[in-house]
C-alpha cells in the first residue's frame, strides 16, 4: 500500500478530473458518497443529531455534500461553517448553495466563541474543518472551537485527516488538533498517521476508494510504502520438496558477554526458528554452556577471551552474520568488531552494542560493507546520526546516513521505519507487548536467518520486521501484552507464517 504526499493528491485529483471527465465537483460528491454510505452502514435512519463541522476549503466542502447527503436521506443534521476567511474554494461554494438548496437553510456561520454550539454525549460530531491542504496551525478562535470539539465525549469522525494534523509535516501545537475516534481517508493514508509523535491522533483509520486515476497511483514513486499482510504475502519464497538444510544457508550469531548471554540465546534461536538451515553460535566461553542447553540445535563456537568477544574467528563461510546483541562495548569488543569488519565477505546485520561500539569509535563507520542492516533503537539511532528535531527531521538524518553509507536503517519503534535507498518502508504489525528486554535480539535473528535463508537483505529486512510484529501480535493474543517476553515472540513465529495465508474474515488493509 503507497503512501503519497499531499502534493501527489493534489496531482492525482487533476490527473483523475481530465482524465475522467469530471470536475472536482463531482470528485467531491464520490468522496461525499463513500462517507455517507460507511455512516448509514452504521446509522441506519438513526435519528441521531448529527453536528459538522466546515472550513472553508475542499476538506470542508465535503462536510457540507456530506450534510446534503445525509438531510436528504432524512438524518437530523445541522451544518456549521468556521468562517474565519472569504477565500472559500469554488468547490465549497457550489456545495454551499446545494445545502441551502435542499435544506432551504444557509448552514451556521460560525465567527467567534459564542457561535459555538451545545454539543450532547449522544450526538456524533463530523469533523470537516481542515484536509490535507492545512498550512500553519490552527489560532484563535478556531483553534477553541477545535479544543471544545475534544472536550465533548460525542464521537467525533474526521473526514481524510483529523483536522489541525498535517499529512506530512511536525506538529507545531498539540493543543489544536482533533482527536477523533476515527478517521476516513480518502484513496490512501497520509504520512502522518504513522509517526510516534502524530499517530496517535489517528487510533483507527479506513480508506476510502475515491476512484483516483489508477495509473497515476500505480507509477507515482510514493511517498514511502506500508507494509500490511498482501505486501508481506508477495515476499514470502515457498520451499520445495526436496530442499535440505543446505539449502538454508548456515548463519553466524556473533554475540553475548558475561551477564548478557541472553541476548546471544534469543537472537540465535530466533535465527533458527525463522528457517536458517544452520546457525553457529559465536560467543565468549562463559556462555558455552548456556548456550549449549538454551538452544541444541545451534552450533557453539568460542572466543579465546572467557567474558566478552575479542577475535570473532570462525572456520567455515556464513550466509549471514549478525552481530552485537549483548556484547558489549569494551575495548576487546571494539577491535572484534573492527576485525570482522574487515573480513567480512557476506551480509551482515549490525544491532544492539555493536551499533554503539561504532557510535563510540567513528573509524569503525567506513569499515561497514555496502548493504549491512542496522537495527538501532531510538537511543542507538540518535548517537549514530545526532539529535533530530522531530519525526520527520529523524526520517531525514537516517536517509543520509543510509545514503552515504550505503546501509539499511531499521528504526525500530510502534510502526518500524525501513529505509534504503532513498525508499522508505513502514510496518504496520507490532504492539506494546513487544516493549520489553529481548525483542531487539529477537528482531536480529529473525531478519539474521530470512537472510541466511537467500531472501535479499532489503526483503529479509522488511519482511523479517513484518512477521516479528505479527508473532508478537498473535503472542499477545494469547498472554496479553503486560506478560510476554522476547521468548514468546520467537514461539509464535511459526503461527506468523502460517498467519500469512489464512483467509481473514474482512480483509485488514487493501492491497495496492
Ligand atoms: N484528491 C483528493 O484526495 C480529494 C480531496 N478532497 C478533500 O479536499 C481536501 C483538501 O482541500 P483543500 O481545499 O486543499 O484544503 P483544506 O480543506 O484542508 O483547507 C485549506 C484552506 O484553509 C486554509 N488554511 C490552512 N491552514 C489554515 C489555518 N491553520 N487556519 C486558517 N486557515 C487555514 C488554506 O489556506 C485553505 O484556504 C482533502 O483533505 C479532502 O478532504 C476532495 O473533496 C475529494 C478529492
Ligand atoms: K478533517
Amino acid at each position: 500500500m503507497k503512501i503519497f504526499s499531499s502534493k501527489q493528491f493534489y496531482e492525482a485529483d487533476k490527473i483523475t478530473t481530465e482524465k475522467q471527465g469530471i470536475t472536482s465537483v463531482d470528485l467531491m460528491e464520490r468522496a461525499a458518497t463513500q462517507i455517507y454510505g460507511w455512516l448509514h452502514q452504521r446509522l441506519q435512519g438513526a435519528q441521531v443529531p448529527i453536528h459538522i463541522f466546515c472550513g472553508i476549503g475542499n476538506n470542508g466542502g465535503d462536510g457540507l455534500a456530506l450534510g446534503r447527503l445525509l438531510v436528504e436521506n432524512g438524518y437530523l443534521v445541522k451544518c456549521y461553517i468556521a468562517n474565519y476567511t472569504d477565500k472559500r474554494s469554488p468547490s465549497f461554494l457550489t456545495n454551499y448553495s446545494r445545502y441551502k438548496d435542499v435544506t432551504k437553510n444557509w448552514p451556521l456561520l460560525m465567527t467567534c466563541v459564542e457561535d459555538f454550539p451545545a454539543i450532547a454525549r449522544e450526538d456524533i460530531i463530523i469533523d470537516a474543518l481542515f484536509g490535507i491542504g492545512l498550512n500553519r496551525p490552527p489560532e484563535g478562535w478556531v483553534k477553541q472551537l477545535i479544543q471544545h470539539i475534544n472536550t465533548t465525549p460525542a464521537y467525533k469522525l474526521s473526514i481524510d485527516i483529523p483536522s489541525g494534523l498535517y499529512a506530512e509535516q511536525a506538529i507545531t501545537d498539540h493543543e489544536a488538533i482533533i482527536k477523533p475516534n476515527h478517521t476516513l481517508t480518502f484513496q490512501a493514508p497520509k504520512l502522518s498517521f504513522f509517526l510516534p509523535e502524530s499517530g496517535p491522533y489517528v487510533t483507527f483509520y479506513e480508506i476510502l476508494n475515491i476512484g483516483l486515476d489508477e495509473e497515476y497511483m500505480q507509477t507515482t514513486k510514493p511517498v514511502a510504502q506500508l507494509i500490511a499482510k498482501p505486501q508481506a504475502q508477495r515476499f514470502y519464497k515457498q520451499r520445495n520438496k526436496y530442499a535440505h538444510k543446505g539449502n538454508f544457508g548456515h548463519a553466524l550469531v556473533a554475540a553475548g558477554s558475561y551477564g548478557s548471554m541472553g541476548a546471544a540465546v534469543l537472537s540465535t534461536k530466533s535465527t533458527l526458528r525463522i528457517g536458517a538451515g544452520k546457525v553457529t553460535a559465536f560467543i565468549p566461553e562463559c556462555g558455552y554452556n548456556i548456550m549449549q542447553i538454551s538452544v541444541p540445535e545451534a552450533l557453539v563456537q568460542t572466543d579465546v577471551n572467557p567474558k566478552v568477544l575479542s577475535k570473532i574467528e570462525f572456520d567455515f563461510m556464513p550466509d549471514a552474520i549478525a552481530v552485537g546483541m549483548g556484547m558489549g562495548t569494551g575495548k576487546e569488543s571494539v577491535a572484534a568488531l573492527r576485525g570482522l569488519l574487515k573480513k567480512v565477505t557476506c551480509p551482515i546485520l549490525l544491532d544492539a552494542d555493536a551499533l554503539n561500539c561504532i557510535s563510540s569509535t567513528k573509524t569503525l563507520l567506513k569499515l561497514i560493507p555496502q548493504n549491512a542492516i542496522l537495527t538501532p533503537h531510538s537511543g542507538e539511532l540518535e548517537r549514530l546520526i545526532g539529535e533530530w528535531s522531530d519525526d520527520y527531521d529523524k526520517i531525514e538524518k537516517t536517509k543520509a546516513f543510509s545514503k552515504k553509507y550505503n546501509v539499511i536503517v531499521i528504526i525500530k519503534g510502534a510502526n518500524t521505519i525501513i529505509i534504503s535507498e532513498g525508499e522508505m518502508y513502514i510496518n504496520t504489525t507490532g504492539n506494546p507487548g513487544m516493549a520489553t528486554a529481548g525483542s531487539g535480539d529477537v528482531l536480529s535473528g529473525v531478519i539474521t536467518g530470512l537472510v541466511a535463508q537467500g531472501y535479499d537483505p532489503l526483503m529479509s529486512s522488511v519482511f523479517g520486521v513484518y512477521l516479528h510484529g505479527s508473532a508478537g501480535n498473535i503472542a499477545s493474543q494469547l498472554i496479553g501484552f503486560e506478560a510476554m517476553i522476547a521468548s514468546d515472540i520467537t514461539e509464535a513465529l511459526g503461527d506468523a507464517f502460517i498467519e500469512l495465508f489464512r483467509q481473514d474474515e474482512q480483509q485488514q488493509a487493501p492491497a495496492d
